[in-house]
């Protein structure tokens, strides 16, 4: 089957609203300062869902760079728990999402374009490929659910989608 060729958009709080959260220190989000004015506190920018079985925790991801064009084959989810990136190599990257729920097609993917200055939150459900890290090797700060259970459903993708170069 021909691949679909994606378009990539710029990640933007609005645009991703049906996937989850951005995290960022823009002006839309609740700020104020702390600490005697010495720093400015960006609030509460994303939910962090586990089950009641699991807890949240904290990793490292270290991504090798994916070469453009790439295949969108397959999608992931994450029922029991959100699960959030942030990159810390000062670098952009990208971001493949659908909507929860069952039936997912390609012609449901949306494909983002995230700065280095923005993190994502994928809520509990949120159909999404592997870290999709660009240009160079990557750190991500990882905030996800650990505890019993699988927490990993797979999807393969007919027809495959493609990410321009
Ligand atoms: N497997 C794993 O922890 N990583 C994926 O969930 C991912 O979204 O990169
Ligand atoms: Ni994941």
């Amino acid at each position: 089957m021909t691949p679909i060729v994606l378009s990539v958009e710029p990640l933007t709080t609005e645009a991703f609203s049906p996937f989850g959260d951005v995290i960022e220190a823009s002006d839309a989000a609740r700020h104020f300062p702390i600490n005697g004015g010495n720093t400015e506190r960006f609030h509460d920018l994303m939910t962090i869902a586990t089950d009641t079985d699991g807890h949240a925790i904290v990793s490292i991801f270290r991504g090798q760079p994916r070469a453009l064009p790439f295949t969108l084959g397959m999608l992931e989810r994450h029922p029991k728990g959100s699960q959030a990136f942030m990159p810390l190599s000062g670098r952009a990257y990208l971001v493949a999402v659908a909507p929860a729920g069952e039936g997912v097609t390609v012609a449901d993917v949306r494909v983002f374009l995230a700065r280095d200055d923005q993190g994502v939150n994928y809520a509990p459900g949120t159909w999404h490929h592997p870290l999709l890290a660009l240009h160079a090797v990557s750190d991500f700060l990882v905030i996800d659910r650990a505890g019993p259970g699988g927490n990993c459903d797979e999807i393969i993708l007919q027809p495959n989608g493609v990410i321009p170069a």
